[in-house]
């Protein structure tokens, strides 16, 4: 068993290939031997979280997660501790893995209790598991919400009981802990999965990883960038934010900061409308030139940020000629409002040169006509979809930033938390994306690199020392 750090990728398994594995696994092993090792597994990492617990509320389901529930329960039991096992379904409807595993816990003299204990040290999560298909209702969603209302330590088995493996949505349980079983799910690392799963643990069961399967990966940290001692400002390229229109320099002068600190060699501002002396005090090291003047085919852009309506104005020309582009904000809002522009960067697209789009959720549903909501539901596939729509890299942001390339297995990003959530991290990121391009990093790598290296500075952060976006720059 190890548990998910962010130190390695991981390969990811959607419920398709997962069954598909299992299905294959448990035709070559005597019956119930998967079910039996995720019980003791289970059990084992509830004693390894909660070693002094006394009262185990052991909550089972219906389906083949409440069977990985009654072995870990039978043993929970023979080493000594409190068990409370409850059922939320009928027993002569379990299938025969649970089944099996019931009657084991029957022969202990472990029965089902009619209602949780009054409290409980751990709870053992294996109401549903990733044969959930529908919202919780009933019997399910009221033992959701008491574990989710309890007390202590919550081990979920699989999944949050109620959250979609796939796609990380769905009203849940709230565990502090997730034992994936078998694969690792993508669901429990995007969308509402980071907050419900708390820390994640993964048990193969003996069965090797076939990473060729993988239907998506979570990102491992990005090779170490090494700078050439006879190297100079040539060698890491120039960078352009193009973007600040009126009132909105600040968004500009993130992103050109950002690309400064994390090493790109030259970095251009253009604003999109007069800036003062204020906003760039204390970054000499920027060069502000109109981009209109400027050599764009030499250039890695970063456009859009605080680009207000006027960004529209230098798209074409950026999209025709710029040598790697990243588009956020308002050139992803511009794009989304004209097929004129939509056509221009499909034509970059099939001509080739990097272009990575950095949308948040609301962007990003702008340029697939869809809802928020809609984009947020599978965050992989919508990444995934908006990637093959315009033939270029998307960095879709949110909880577990997931980047997607069209003919690539999607990315999602492990860093990062609730502190970007404030005003210009996002323009941050796009300079940094831009200042990896400039590096000569391909769209993804330079993608998943910034995504991580930005969620991780904030990982990182001081305790007690605000994360501002234009911090957050100079921390790169
Ligand atoms: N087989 C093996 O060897 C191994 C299996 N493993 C374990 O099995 C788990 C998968 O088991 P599973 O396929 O039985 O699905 P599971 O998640 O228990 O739920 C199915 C039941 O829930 C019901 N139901 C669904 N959604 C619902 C909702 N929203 N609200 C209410 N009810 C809902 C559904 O009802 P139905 O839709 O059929 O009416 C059905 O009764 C997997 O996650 C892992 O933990 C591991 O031990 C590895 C070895
Ligand atoms: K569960």
């Amino acid at each position: 068993m190890l548990q998910v750090t962010a130190d390695r990728p991981w390969p990811l398994f959607d419920v398709a290939r997962t069954r598909e594995i299992e299905r294959e696994a448990a035709a070559a092993l005597p019956s119930h031997t998967l079910m039996q090792r995720a019980g003791l597994a289970t059990a084992r990492l509830a004693l390894a979280v909660a070693p002094h617990a006394n009262t185990v509320w052991v909550a089972c389901g219906p389906g083949n997660n409440g069977g990985d529930g009654f072995e870990a329960a039978a043993h929970l039991r023979q080493w000594g501790k409190s068990v409370v096992l409850t059922l939320a379904g009928d027993p002569a409807r379990l299938p025969p893995d649970a089944a099996a595993a019931w009657r084991k816990c029957q022969a202990a003299g472990l029965a089902a209790s009619a209602e949780p204990p009054a409290t409980w040290d751990v709870c053992i999560d294996a109401l549903l598991g990733i044969g959930n298909v529908r919202a919780l209702q009933g019997e399910l969603a009221q033992l959701v919400q008491t574990i989710n209302a309890g007390p202590g330590t919550v081990l979920a088995v699989d999944v949050p009981s109620g959250l979609a493996a796939d796609s990380g949505t769905g009203e849940s349980a709230r565990a502090t802990h997730t034992l994936s079983l078998l694969t690792l799910k993508p669901g429990l690392f995007t969308a509402s999965g980071r907050d419900r799963s708390g820390r994640v643990w993964f048990d193969d069961l003996g069965v090797p990883s076939q990473d060729e399967r993988a239907s998506a990966w979570l990102a491992g940290p990005p090779p170490v960038a090494e700078r050439l001692h006879a190297s100079h400002k040539g060698s890491y390229g120039d960078v352009a934010a193009v973007g600040g229109a009126a009132g909105m320099s600040g968004a500009a002068v993130l992103a050109a900061s950002a690309a400064l600190h994390a090493g790109a060699g030259r970095v251009y501002l253009c604003p999109l409308a007069p800036i003062g002396a204020a906003p760039i005090a204390g970054l000499p090291e920027l060069m502000v030139r109109d981009v209109a003047g400027l050599p764009l085919e030499t250039l890695n852009i970063a456009c859009g940020c605080g680009g207000g309506s006027e960004v529209r104005g230098v798209l074409p020309e950026i999209l025709r000629r710029a040598k790697s582009l990243v588009l956020d904000a308002d050139a992803l809002n511009a794009i989304a409002a004209e097929p004129a522009l939509q056509h221009g960067l499909r034509r970059r697209s099939e001509r080739g040169p990097p272009t990575v789009l950095t949308p948040h959720p609301l962007e990003a549903a702008r340029l697939l006509g869809c809802t928020t909501a809609e984009v947020q539901a599978d965050r992989l596939r919508s990444a995934t979809s908006l990637g093959e729509r315009f033939g270029c890299v998307v960095l879709l942001k949110g909880s577990g930033s997931v980047i997607a390339a069209p003919g690539q297995l999607p990315r999602i990003n492990p860093t990062g938390n609730a502190r970007l959530a404030t005003g210009g991290t996002g323009d941050v990121l796009a300079g940094l994306v831009a200042a990896l391009l400039a590096a000569g990093a391909d769209p993804m790598s330079a993608a998943a690199a910034a995504a991580y290296r930005h969620g991780s500075a904030a990982d990182h952060w001081p305790e007690g020392s605000a994360l501002t976006a234009g911090a957050l720059a100079r921390a790169l």
